[in-house]
């Protein structure tokens, strides 16, 4: 693989876990920007958020993103990666972008299993189920709007990985 892979979509999509069974796949390597960020930084995003405010975090997040990319591999973003407009154009640019897809019910039950507090500090203050439809409503047309290709996340993460798969194998002979 020569370029990367950008693994797009809100929260509870399934960026991080299928970004790594990918990388298994390809036998290449997955940097979390969230994860590079926090590793960085010394704390979580809760704290980041808390002590410096989002658009710090926005910044550490455009920073990351630009340092991880040196590495071709797969690069699973955080959901609020394609809220800025350079974002966007960078990873059209340097790699194949692929927006996780999946419907809120779908990513509210996953959100509430598994809530993550220290990385997903609340972006609205509005209950989980409230929040997540609002913020997708908000970033939908964006996600598509940065993506090369959307894949349905709302399958078991081997099924997004082959979909994912087949998705890259068409753009390659098509
Ligand atoms: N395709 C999937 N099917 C079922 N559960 C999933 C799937 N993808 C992720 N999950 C679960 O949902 C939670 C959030 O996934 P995660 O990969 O952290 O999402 P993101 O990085 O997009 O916020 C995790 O606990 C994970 O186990
Ligand atoms: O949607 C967002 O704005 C965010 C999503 C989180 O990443 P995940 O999408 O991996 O949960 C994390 O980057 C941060 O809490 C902000
Ligand atoms: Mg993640």
């Amino acid at each position: 693989m020569t370029q990367p892979i950008f693994l797009i979509g809100p929260r509870g999509c399934g960026k991080t876990t299928v970004g790594h069974e990918l990388a298994r796949l390809c036998g290449c390597e997955c940097i979390d920007t969230d994860r590079w960020l926090q590793t960085h930084a010394q704390k979580s995003i809760a704290e980041i958020v808390e002590q410096e405010g989002w658009e710090s975090f926005r910044a550490r997040e455009t920073a990351a993103l630009e340092a991880v990319t040196a590495v071709s591999g797969v690069i699973a973003t955080g959901g609020g990666i394609i809220l800025a407009p350079y974002n966007r154009q960078f990873m059209r640019e340097k790699g194949t972008v692929i927006y996780l897809s999946a419907p809120v019910p779908v990513l509210v039950e996953r959100l509430v299993a598994f809530p993550e507090e220290g990385q997903r500090p609340t972006l609205t203050g509005k209950p989980i189920s409230e929040e997540v439809s609002e913020v997708l409503a908000e970033r939908d047309a964006l996600y598509r709007e940065a993506a090369h290709h959307v894949v349905d996340a709302s399958l078991s993460p081997s099924e997004v990985v082959q979909n994912i798969a087949t998705a890259l194998r068409l753009a390659c002979v098509s």
